[in-house]
């Protein structure tokens, strides 16, 4: 890190309604520190608009923030999920047997590492701000899950995975190639199964997500 200048923190959302929270919650408190941008939605979309943020060599760190799916039993409707590991889950091929990952393919790893340090005091300092967070596995895949049995298949795939979103490997994957740690923090705006389009709560997940940025000043600045 450059240590003649300030820590300057790179976030990147999907929409302009994620990034508007963010701003919000921020505040102008996080001005000279965040930069908070509609990065698009997808692995692809999202991993191309970050590595072009991320090529100005300015930014000390990456934070995938928005909403997501949560897993049930995990992560309810308008509780916060700050990734442990980013798991591209459907990155990979079907067989007659099952799913066979990327990392066994021998293709590379459907694993993002996150900065585990940052991410256990982004939780800690959710939780101690009295909003409902776990710190577990997030999912990054390409189609929204829509049915019972997709959510079951991908949480035997991993174990433990309370989010699912569809930037985070993208976004890490950018982060990686500029040598920059990740993080990803997604509050729930739904629960992860059969399509219910009425049973989205994106309001709530955007109050969160709000709440959540609000607290981020104080981890990073
Ligand atoms: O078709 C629908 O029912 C529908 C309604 C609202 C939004 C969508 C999206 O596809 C939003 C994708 C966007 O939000 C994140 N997100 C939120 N929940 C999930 C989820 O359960 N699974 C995957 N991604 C989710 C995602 O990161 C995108 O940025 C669809």
């Amino acid at each position: 890190m450059n240590v003649n200048r300030r820590k300057r923190v790179l976030i990147a959302v999907s929409v302009d309604a994620e990034r508007d929270a963010v701003l919000r919650g921020l505040g102008e408190a996080g001005s000279g520190v965040f930069e908070v941008f509609a990065a698009g939605v997808g692995t692809a979309p999202a991993a191309a608009s970050t590595a072009k943020k991320l090529a100005s060599g300015t930014y000390d760190l990456v934070v995938n923030a928005g909403i997501c799916g949560g897993f049930a039993g995990q992560a309810e409707i308008g509780s916060l999920v700050v990734a442990s590991e980013i798991v591209a889950a459907d990155l990979g091929a079907e067989s007659a047997e099952g799913f066979i990952g990327l990392d066994e393919l021998g293709f590379g790893l459907a694993r993002a590492e996150v900065d585990a340090g940052l991410a256990g005091r982004a939780a800690e300092a959710f939780a101690a701000a009295g909003l409902p967070v776990v710190l577990a596995p997030i999912l990054t895949v390409s189609t929204v899950t829509g049915t019972a049995a997709s959510a079951a298949e991908l949480a035997s795939r991993v174990p433990g995975a309370a989010g699912e979103g569809m930037e985070g490997f993208g976004v890490a994957a950018a982060a990686k190639e500029f040598g920059l740690p990740v993080l990803e923090i997604r509050a729930v705006s739904n629960a992860v199964g059969p399509r219910d389009k009425s049973a989205w709560r994106i309001k709530e997940a955007l109050q969160s997500l709000e709440a959540a940025s609000k607290v981020l000043t104080e981890v990073f600045s």
